[in-house]
Parts: structure tokens; C-alpha cells; sequence
């Protein structure tokens, strides 16, 4: 997974032939993923997939527009990512526009004949370009000889253009920051336009090259993307087939649901799993909100058992991930045999809420400086899954970003409740409980300190402002006095963070008064923590879970 074909494999019908379709290759910047949103932002699927996937994967798809994005390599070194073989005359023979931005856009030039070296200087951070051709499609006649600061993070420049280009805007430094052939389709930026709050005409440069440039046409809806996956669903799942949901209550397992129900009724089954890992009184909450708020029926399995003991004595989180994901399918496998016992037939399809970034992060692509093709972690729901498993997967929010699924729940006018929830990882405090789960008392004092945190949050009007808050376990003891007396007791670490997608974050920065008062009541009613620490790393170099 992870690779151009799997993305074509998955892409929904609500993205249309591809003449509206733009994708996205990745050469491993930080910032791919943000050209992906911008364009659906414009209201345009864009899909982003490896750089070096295979051309066939990518003529499968038929994009309208390419965009190559920026990559930490030089095009000069050795094992540089480049193009897939044969892309160029792919692009020209499909009639496809491609736009290359800083790396991406390096590497055209250098495959193009022109030449790249490294600059006398570096640019980093904020600088100013200036249009400096009437001719030019990305910026317009309006644009000649005014300036825009735009967000700039390269050390080769750009020093002799292929036959053919025309440069279009140049640095105030004197680098070349904009060129075209408009006859070709190609074009190439320096700077990053999709990073808009430091270039903050980068949306409308993006505007003017999918729209009068490219000629593509904004119509990617959710209303059309929720009418498609119904659609989809009904002619996937024959008339007399029930399926299983694997429901956690969160965000995207409740509008998964809702929209699965929407399309098949009473068919649906939701499964929630008590996995033994879950939040403080959590399995009470989904149980009861559930039927009452959503009218969905659900069953509980609880596997608290069967989980915690596979996890006794684990440290590796990796090993971990992939034990939970291999019990969660078990239970559903269990689940699908005794269903089968009451319906006669067996369910074949599992439905899931996996997104996006899930997939992104549990496969990222080979080629990418980002993760050198390495899995940052596995989700569950991913890269976790056993290999050998038989239930086939139903996951319709697969191409979607975090805000986009609480956008279509609204559509289906799933309560704020749900929406507004913060991500909980289907691992859940496994990866909270650095280590081994199973130490000691670990889970129920996470739990006590958890809800005692994110309960504060709440109480001081916090919730909404923070995407996602919880607390961490460490397995380290430092020494306290309390009540006079020395104790040696565990650390807890709290942690909270802003971000749009969970792909970036940043760390909230609470007051003073609020966070004495967290560990006040923190040390005062959890038994064996007496160090509470904050985590103010933001995302990267950090992930937003600890393991
Ligand atoms: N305890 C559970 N029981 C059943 N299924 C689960 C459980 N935890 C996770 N899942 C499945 O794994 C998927 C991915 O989990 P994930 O936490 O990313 O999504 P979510 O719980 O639906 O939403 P959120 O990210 O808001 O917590 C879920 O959508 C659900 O299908
Ligand atoms: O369902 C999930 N299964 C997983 O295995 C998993 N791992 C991380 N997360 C959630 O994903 C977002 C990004 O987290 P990381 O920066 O830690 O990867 C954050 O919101 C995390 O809580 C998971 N969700
Ligand atoms: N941000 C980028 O894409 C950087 C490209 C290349 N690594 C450079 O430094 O010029
Ligand atoms: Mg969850």
C-alpha cells in the first residue's frame, strides 16, 4: 500500500474520469501532504503518490495537472528521487500540466536540459519575488514588477533554463523564482505557495494555475463525495449480505457508520471493542450514547483479556501495534462466525474509519526524503492489519483528512458531540504506557491522570481550541516528598496540540494558573505519580503519540 496503485485502487468514483483530478508525486518534502489540501481546498481532488511509483499506476489515473513537490535531496546527489521512467513524454502525450515546486521543479529544469547548482546562498524563511513577465499565466499582466513575500527553503538555485522557458519571477536576491513553457505545459516554482501563511498569495497562484491555466473545474464536493460512496457501498455489498463496522466512537468510526447505515440499514452491524485499553469509563459512554444519540445498535465485545495478555512483557511499540491490529481482526473474525451462525451467511466486507493520514503515515512512500521509506508507525488499522485476513475492507473516509470527515458528518448531520471529539488512537493507551502495558498499576493511573487532564480542559472552555489532549506514562521513577514523606513514584507527562490533520502540530500553550492547578489535583488524587512533566515538542521532530 502506499504506492501509486493502491491509490488508484482507491480512488472513489466521486473523482471522475481525472480530467478534474490532480496529483500530487511526492520527493519527500514536509510539505506534500499541504499541496494535496490546498488544491481540495479549491475544491479539486488531489491525490498524493510517490514520486517513483511506476508510470502505469500513474496513466491509470489520467490527472488534468501534476505537481511534483519539494524534497530535502539535491538533484545533484547520489540516489536523488527522479521521475518515474518515461514521465515526461507521459505528460506531454496526456495533454497534462505540470507545475514543479522548489525540488520539483529542480528537477525538471535538470531532466530538461537546463542546469541547477548549488546557490551562493541559501534561502530560508520569508523573501520577496517579484513578477518580472506580462506574459506570465501563473501570476498575469497585473502582476509585472510587483513584489510578494513568498516562503523560500533551498540551497540549489536554478542557473540555466531549459530551451524553450521563460523566467517569469525572480528573488530580490537576483534567483530565478518562477519560469514556464506555456507551450510545453510546464512550470516550476521556487518557493512554496502552498505554505499560505508565509506566502499568502501561494493560494491564488494555485487558483490561477488549476483554473486558467489548467482549465480544471472545482467540483469536488462533499455532498457529491457522500452520494458516490453510498452508491458505491450498494453495489459492492449484495442485497442480502450484513456487514460488521468496527466502531470506536470516535470521529471517523461514527460518521463511517452513519454513512454505511445510510446506504444498507439494518444490515450494518457495529462492533466496538473493549480492548482493555481504552479511557477512563469510555466503553460506559460509547455503549450509551450510541443507541440513544445516534440510534445505531451496537455490541461490545470485551477482548480486555485476550489484548492484555498478548501484550504482557512487550516493549517494542512496533511489536505492539501489530498485536493489537492482528487481536482487533480476530475479534472481528470471531465476530463475523457468530453472526454468520444467526443470519446464515457469512459477512465478507469490514468496515472501517481509516483516513488519509493513516495511510500516509503507515506507508509512506518509497523515494521520499521525508521517511526514507520508513514506517513512521503502524497504525492499526493499516499497517497492523495480519496479512492472511479474510474480511475484505470497506473504508470510504480512506482519501479523506480529519477536517474533511468531520465536514461530511455534518452532512449527515451526526451530532457535534461526535464531531468535535479528539482523536483517540484505535492502540489507545498502549501507546500512552511507554513499555510494557502490563507494569503495575500503569493503565489505571493513566486513565485517573488522563480524565483528570482533558476533564480540566473542558471545565476551562479549552476543548475546542486544542485538536487533540491526553496524558503519557512513563516508566521512570524519580523521587518526591509528599505529606513529609519521600516517595519514589512514577512521571506522567501531559501533552496538547494544535493541528489541522494530525499530519503537523504544534504544542498549546497553557497559563500559569491552569497548569498549577492540573497538577495540583494530578499529584493530589492518582496514587504513585508525584512528577507531572509537559511535552512541548511539536510535530515533527515529534509524533503525536509517544510510541
Ligand atoms: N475499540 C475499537 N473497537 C472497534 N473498532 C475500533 C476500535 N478502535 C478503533 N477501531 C477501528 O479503527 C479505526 C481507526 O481508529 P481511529 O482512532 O483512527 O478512528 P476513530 O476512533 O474512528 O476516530 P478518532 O480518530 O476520532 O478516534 C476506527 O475508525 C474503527 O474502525
Ligand atoms: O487509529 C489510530 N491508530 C493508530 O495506530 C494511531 N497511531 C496514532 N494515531 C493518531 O493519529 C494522529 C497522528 O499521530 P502520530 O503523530 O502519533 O502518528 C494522532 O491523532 C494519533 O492519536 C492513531 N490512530
Ligand atoms: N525545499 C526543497 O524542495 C529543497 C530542494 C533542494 N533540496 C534545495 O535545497 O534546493
Ligand atoms: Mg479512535
Amino acid at each position: 500500500m502506499g504506492s501509486a496503485a493502491a491509490a488508484a485502487a482507491a480512488l472513489p468514483a466521486s473523482a471522475g474520469s481525472g480530467e478534474n483530478l490532480v496529483l500530487i508525486l511526492d520527493y519527500g518534502s514536509q510539505y506534500t501532504h499541504l499541496i494535496t489540501r490546498r488544491v481540495r481546498q479549491l475544491g479539486v481532488l488531489s491525490l498524493c503518490v510517490s514520486g517513483t511509483a511506476p508510470l502505469a499506476a500513474l496513466e491509470s489515473l489520467r490527472p488534468r495537472a501534476i505537481v511534483l513537490s519539494g524534497g530535502p535531496h539535491s538533484v545533484h546527489a547520489e540516489g536523488a528521487p527522479t521521475f518515474p521512467e518515461g514521465f515526461l513524454d507521459f505528460a506531454d502525450g496526456a495533454g497534462a500540466h505540470v507545475l514543479g515546486v522548489c525540488y520539483g521543479m529542480q528537477l525538471l529544469v535538470q531532466s530538461l536540459g537546463g542546469a541547477v547548482e548549488p546557490g551562493e546562498r541559501q534561502e530560508y524563511g520569508k523573501m520577496e519575488v517579484e513578477g518580472t513577465a506580462p506574459s506570465s499565466a501563473l501570476y498575469g499582466e497585473a502582476e509585472t514588477g510587483k513584489r510578494q513575500t513568498v516562503w523560500m527553503s533551498h540551497g540549489d538555485e536554478v542557473v540555466r533554463l531549459p530551451e524553450g522557458f521563460e523566467v517569469v519571477a525572480r528573488s530580490v536576491e537576483g534567483a530565478v523564482a518562477a519560469i514556464e513553457n506555456r507551450e510545453k505545459r510546464f512550470y516550476g516554482l521556487q518557493y512554496h505557495p502552498e505554505v499560505v501563511t508565509h506566502s499568502p498569495q501561494g493560494m491564488e497562484t494555485l487558483r490561477r494555475f488549476l483554473f486558467d491555466v489548467c482549465g480544471i473545474k472545482a467540483d469536488w464536493k462533499m455532498q457529491d463525495v457522500l452520494d458516490e460512496e453510498i452508491k458505491t457501498i450498494q453495489s459492492m455489498v449484495g442485497p442480502d449480505e450484513d456487514v460488521i463496522c468496527a466502531l470506536s466512537g470516535g470521529v471517523d468510526s461514527t460518521v463511517v457508520a452513519t454513512l454505511v447505515h445510510k446506504a444498507i440499514g439494518d444490515r450494518l452491524h457495529c462492533v466496538f471493542v473493549d480492548n482493555g485499553l481504552l479511557r477512563y469509563k469510555e466503553r460506559e459512554r460509547v455503549m450509551s450514547t450510541f443507541e440513544s444519540d445516534l440510534h445505531l445498535p451496537v455490541t461490545c465485545v470485551d477482548a480486555s483479556e485476550q489484548f492484555l495478555s498478548m501484550l504482557k512483557g512487550i516493549e517494542d511499540p512496533e511489536q505492539k501495534r501489530k498485536i493489537i491490529g492482528r487481536e482487533f481482526i480476530a475479534v472481528f473474525d470471531d465476530f463475523a462466525h457468530k453472526l454468520e451462525q444467526k443470519v446464515g451467511k457469512r459477512p465478507e466486507y469490514l468496515v472501517q474509519g481509516t483516513l488519509y493520514p493513516d495511510v500516509i503515515e503507515s506507508c509512506p512512500p518509497p523515494g521520499s526524503g521525508r521517511t526514507h521509506s520508513h514506517t513512521i508507525k503502524s497504525h492499526h488499522n493499516v499497517g497492523g492489519l495480519p496479512k492472511d485476513m479474510k474480511l475484505k475492507l470497506i473504508e470510504p473516509l480512506k482519501l479523506l483528512f480529519k477536517d474533511e470527515v468531520r465536514k461530511l458528518g455534518s452532512i449527515l448531520n451526526v451530532p457535534d458531540s461526535f464531531l468535535k471529539r479528539h482523536p483517540f488512537p484505535g492502540p489507545g493507551l498502549a501507546v500512552r504506557v511507554l513499555g510494557d502495558v502490563t507494569q503495575g498499576n500503569a493503565l489505571d493511573t493513566l486513565r485517573q491522570v488522563d480524565d483528570i487532564f482533558v476533564q480540566a480542559i473542558k471545565d476551562a472552555g479549552l476543548y475546542d481550541k486544542i485538536w487533540q489532549a491526553f496524558a503519557v506514562f512513563l516508566p521512570v521513577q524519580t523521587v518526591g516528598v509528599q505529606g513529609d514523606q519521600r516517595t519514589h513514584s512514577n512521571a506522567v507527562v501531559l501533552r496538547a496540540i494544535t493541528s489541522e490533520d494530525g499530519m503537523t502540530a504544534d504544542w498549546y500553550y497553557f497559563d500559569r494558573e491552569f497548569l498549577v492547578d492540573v497538577v495540583n489535583k494530578i499529584c493530589n488524587n492518582v496514587r504513585g505519580i508525584n512528577r507531572v512533566c509537559q511535552d512541548i515538542t511539536s510535530k515533527p521532530p515529534a509524533t503525536v503519540e509517544w510510541e
